[in-house]
């Protein structure tokens, strides 16, 4: 059994695999980690590798102290990942987004392969048919674009997430709500189609915090999965042991 712990920019989330098989899946708070770990593996007992991959600037110490019992890895770009990274900056290229490169390559092979991560930031990753990673887009998401309206102006509310009612906002609320929600959708279809105009046989994965919010508004329908991250993350590690 493996425990396989996302840390995200902005919470956590975890899941206990058997084999290929997902057995429970956690979210929490990054100032509940230790408490909540130590819950996992008491209920888990038979969890032989802690697998982290994180973004979040989370102490390390905090997951040493399960070292007694049982093994704890930290991926970082320095791994072996099944595609070849064509990026300009390998060694500042997110973890977390190697590990979805990762988790596309090996599930969807000989193909080309777009993941969109809707979280905190919403990440693009291109990977093509021949396994070259060419990398992507990052902008700011959901929740970031409405605490940033707010945040940097004077007169804006701050917003919790709202369905607009259209694409003609008739006050500052739906104003808001359409530059916000409508502008995120239009951003996500027009980098779509940009990929279908330039590539044939391709495969999307939708993944993130606000993946099923965002698979029944867009205008191309895909097929959304709000655990690849950690899928990938169990999945890059069995690479990883098959391939070190
Ligand atoms: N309790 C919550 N806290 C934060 N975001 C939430 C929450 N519930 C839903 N969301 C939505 O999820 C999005 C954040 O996604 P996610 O949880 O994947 O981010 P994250 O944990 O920071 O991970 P990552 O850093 O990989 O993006 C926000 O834009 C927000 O709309
Ligand atoms: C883009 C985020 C914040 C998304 O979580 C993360 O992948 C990250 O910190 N990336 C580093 C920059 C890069 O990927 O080029
Ligand atoms: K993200």
């Amino acid at each position: 059994m493996i425990l396989t712990v996302d840390v995200g920019n902005t919470r956590i989330k975890a899941a206990v695999f058997e084999g290929g098989t997902v057995l429970e899946i956690f979210t929490f708070e990054k100032n509940e980690l230790e408490k909540k770990i130590k819950k996992i593996l008491e209920k888990f007992q038979k969890c032989s590798d802690l697998v982290v991959a994180s973004v979040g600037n989370i102490e390390k110490q905090s997951f040493l102290t399960f070292e007694k019992d049982l093994k704890v890895h930290f991926l970082t770009h320095e791994d072996v990942f099944p595609f070849t990274n064509k990026y300009a900056t390998p060694k500042t290229l997110g973890i977390d987004r190697m590990v979805l490169a990762a988790g596309a390559t090996l599930k969807f092979p000989k193909q080309n392969r777009l993941v969109i991560d809707a979280g905190t930031c919403i990440t693009y990753d291109f990977i093509d048919e021949n396994d070259n990673y060419l990398g992507g887009a990052i902008s700011p998401g959901l929740r970031l674009r409405y605490e940033s309206l707010h945040n940097f102006t004077a007169r804006l509310p701050l917003l919790t997430l709202e369905s607009p009612d259209s694409y003609i906002g008739d006050s500052t609320k739906q104003a808001i709500h359409s530059g916000v929600v409508n502008g995120f959708v239009y951003e996500i279809d027009g980098f779509i189609d940009e990929y279908r105009a330039n590539f044939s046989n391709f495969i999307i994965i939708l993944t993130g915090g606000d993946a099923d919010f965002l698979a029944k508004r867009l205008k191309n329908t895909i097929f959304a999965n709000s655990n690849f991250l950690l899928e990938s993350l169990n999945q890059t590690f069995q690479y990883k042991i098959d391939n070190d």
